[in-house]
């Protein structure tokens, strides 16, 4: 079978142009990711990584990340389990901060501030850059009070919150389903409906960008696919960096991906997370440069 991308290139055949049966990425997925708009060579960095390793305690989870998060863009991170890119995730908003032990090193900037600065308050990081997590998670509070929690408990200036809950959830692709029960419970949703709910909480505190660990793994397909095509309208106005497991997922979704992989650290032996490559989504699934990659992608590894 010869399957070409919309610029031609050949899926089949990733890199080395030998043959592949068990090439795992659908090229049709490839070939729909972004139809609709070009991908800057080189991105307009809302967050960079400089030299970042992530600590537990003394293990060393993530070594030497250097990489950009472009404004506007979906960057997907991929790659084997406990590579890193959730703990990568969670320091883009200071998330692990709330867990013991964690630290960083090296400098993440929030446009070209250095957000674990001293002088910075991880709140006010947090208001900016949002989570929207792997599980539906909403509060056991109603639908409206679910998205007007943030703005009510950051302070924020709302002329008119039942303007802005209907706004959030348009937004999120809720509002006509569940307009007629705002004041009924979230957990009344379904998955899916609850994760757009998390979407639309998250975006209620007006971030400039959405983290999603792996946001629809607990979802049917059906609900998944609602979820992608959030994501693609939520780009237009969101700079959002997604964990996934599922490469087709990237390559449908993102602009960018980033392949990490776990290796033993040089210094202490512990398997450490490191980036192999990072390339707009095209490419890296079509012409990967790193031999990992290509074998990550080609299911031959992880
Ligand atoms: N809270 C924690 N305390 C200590 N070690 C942790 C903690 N969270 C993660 N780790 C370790 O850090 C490494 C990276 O884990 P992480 O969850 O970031 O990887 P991942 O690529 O997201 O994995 P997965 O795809 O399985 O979710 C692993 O060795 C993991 O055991």
């Amino acid at each position: 079978m010869t399957s070409e991308t919309s610029t031609g290139q050949d899926l089949t055949h990733p890199g080395n142009g030998q043959a592949q049966s068990d090439f795992h990425i659908d090229p049709s997925a490839v070939k729909t990711g972004r139809p609709d708009r070009s991908v800057a060579d080189v991105p307009d960095p809302v967050i960079e990584c400089k030299g970042v390793d992530i600590y537990y305690g003394s293990f060393r989870a993530v070594s030497d990340v250097t990489m950009v998060f472009g404004r506007k863009e979906i960057t997907a991170l991929i790659g084997p389990s406990g590579c890193g890119k959730s703990t990568l995730l969670r320091s883009l908003n200071r998330m692990n901060d709330l867990i013991e032990g964690a630290r960083v090193a090296g400098v993440i900037a929030y446009h070209g501030q250095d957000m674990y600065a001293d002088d910075v308050d991880a709140i006010e990081v947090r208001r900016k850059i949002g989570m929207v997590f792997q599980k539906p998670n909403p509060f056991p509070k109603s639908i409206y009070d679910n998205v007007a929690y943030g703005p009510r408990v950051t302070g924020m200036k709302v002329d008119d919150m039942d303007d802005l809950v209907e706004e959030v959830l348009t937004r999120a692709a809720l509002w006509d389903e569940v307009k007629d029960k705002l004041k009924q419970s979230a957990y009344g949703l379904s998955g899916g409906q609850q994760q757009r709910l998390c979407i639309a909480r998250t975006i209620a505190t007006r971030p400039e960008v959405i983290l999603m660990d792996e946001p629809c793994s607990a979802l049917d397909p059906i609900a998944t696919a609602k979820i992608e095509d959030l994501m693609h309208e939520l780009r237009d106005d969101y700079t959002i960096v997604v964990v996934t497991h599922n490469m087709q997922q990237a390559a449908r979704v993102a602009d960018r991906t980033a392949f990490f992989t776990a290796r033993p650290d040089e210094q202490t032996g512990d398997r450490t997370g490191m980036l192999v490559e990072f390339d707009r989504t095209t490419v890296l699934f079509t012409k990967p440069a790193d031999k990992r990659t290509e074998d990550y992608i080609s299911g031959r590894f992880g």
